[in-house]
């Protein structure tokens, strides 16, 4: 159950604010904070996390591995204890995983449960409930499960894992990390060897933390240069101490403001900067953002830096639809900035969007247009005319509809800060879904 599901709506007015400066923290990854809990529960031991996000989707995927037998237990703010049960040895759940709003924890935990001998029922709310899972649901079917899902192989659905499993190898016909990471997971209980065939790289948080977890898997070079993923079951997992870097998605929301609001300076601290997820700040710095990277380390096995957003006039391109997947979930927040670019900025090959929380490119083709931007929708793109760095006028009378879309909400927030009247939008509820703290840390920075 989400905070959207069980409250009233909270509406607010995001007002324009004077120059943004000041130091943010962002919150741990959600894409590792998934993997982290769902792989310390399969570890034999006893896995330490820290930098853990506390969102609402992070959450659901803990609750759902208690139900599975896993011990967890948060010890401070981000710190978790997780007692795995070993790859095999997860427990039959008594009632339903109820996924909230989460794609990845449903389509990451199908995969997951797909090769143990277990029934399970998967439910979602609204949104969730929308989303495709014929993805996984047809790749999981030739490793040996079952599937009861609802018209167009949604939620809530029931899976019969495989009993037992079957090694496939499979090429992804959509470029999706979920998919992927549902197969590579399912291979953990699998005999043999499964393999994922990827022709557009797509993050690679699964490879990372499942060799660090001990598991035999390898990455090669396909002939036509994919990337040839093999894991090797049935795995033996070693509990890990993880520390979970920021989530470059949730300081994209910063950046962008910094970038958009006259005279800011911001430091995001703690920016995830793995590069099949940096794609925005290449784009941006494109369109001539000033972002600087301070303090280039490792976290986790990852690369992180500390980010220096200043203000910059940002000029209109053309984006590449080969970097859409090491950006996907950050181009909510790149149409804002080119709402307020000089020129156009031209998207394409973004089918994906339609198919997030919410539609993502009707939705914030809308939302911009009620603001006071210039948009076209286009099939797999949005076509933006920005104002050459003049405010948007903002929203009177009407509040944005974000469809139970965290980022549609924490995106509009910034074009309402970079608005002349503000911006209201009509539920900030599902804000809590990724970033639980978004709100007190932007008002923070404005001055
Ligand atoms: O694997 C992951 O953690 C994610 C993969 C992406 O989804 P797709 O794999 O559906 O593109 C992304 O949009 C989502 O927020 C998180
Ligand atoms: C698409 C997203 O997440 P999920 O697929 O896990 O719901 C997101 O966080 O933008």
């Amino acid at each position: 159950m989400t905070s959207a599901e069980n409250s009233l709506p909270r509406p607010r007015r995001f007002a324009p604010a004077g120059p943004l400066r000041g130091t943010v923290r962002v919150p741990g990854d959600k894409s590792i904070s998934h993997r982290a809990l769902m792989l310390s529960a399969l570890a034999v031991g006893r896995s330490r996390i820290s930098g853990l996000l506390e969102g609402e989707d992070v959450l659901a995927t803990a609750a759902a591995m208690r139900a599975l037998g896993a011990r967890l237990e948060r010890t401070s703010p981000g710190e978790w204890q997780v007692s795995g049960v070993g790859v095999g040895s997860l427990l039959q759940p008594e009632g339903a995983l109820d996924m909230g709003n989460s794609g990845t924890s449903t389509r990451l935990l199908m995969g997951l449960l797909a090769s143990h001998p277990l029934t399970v029922a998967f439910t979602g709310d609204a949104s969730l409930s929308k989303r495709p899972m014929g993805r996984v649901i047809e790749p999981l079917s030739l490793v040996g499960a079952d599937f009861t899902a609802s018209p167009g192989g949604t939620l809530p659905l029931m899976m019969r894992g495989a009993s037992p499993p079957v090694p496939v190898e499979y090429r992804l016909p959509v470029a999706s990390a979920q998919v992927k990471s549902a197969i590579l997971l399912a291979g953990l209980n699998t005999p043999g060897i499964t393999t994922v065939v990827e022709p557009v790289p797509t993050r690679d948080h699964s490879e990372r933390m499942l060799a660090g977890f001990g598991a035999d898997l390898k990455v090669e070079a396909g002939p036509a240069g994919e990337r040839v993923i093999s894991i090797a079951g049935e795995a033996d997992l070693r509990p890990q101490d993880i520390v979970v870097p920021g989530d470059p998605s949730s300081a994209a929301f910063f950046i962008v403001a910094a970038l958009l609001v006259p005279d800011s300076e911001v430091r995001v601290e703690n920016v995830g900067m793995n590069p099949t997820r940096a794609g925005l700040v290449e784009v941006l710095r494109m369109m001539g953002g000033d972002i600087e990277e301070d303090g280039v380390r490792e976290v986790g096995g990852e690369p992180v830096a500390d980010l220096v957003v200043r203000h910059s006039p940002l000029r209109g391109i053309e984006i590449d639809p080969a970097l859409a997947p090491s950006m996907i979930d950050e181009f909510p927040a790149l149409f804002v900035a080119a709402a307020m670019a000089g020129g156009t900025t031209t998207t394409t090959g973004l089918d994906e969007l339609r198919v997030k929380e919410s539609d993502r490119l009707r939705v914030m083709a809308e939302a911009l247009t009620d603001a006071g931007a210039e948009v076209d929708e286009r099939e797999d793109g949005l076509i933006i005319r920005g104002t050459g760095g003049e405010a948007l006028h903002g929203t009177d009378g009407v509040a944005i509809a974000t469809h139970l879309d965290h980022r549609i909400a924490m995106s509009m927030a910034v074009a309402g800060l970079a608005s002349e009247r503000g911006v209201e939008i009509d539920d900030t509820r599902p804000i809590a879904t990724s970033f639980p703290n978004f709100e007190a840390l932007l008002d923070g920075l404005a001055q």
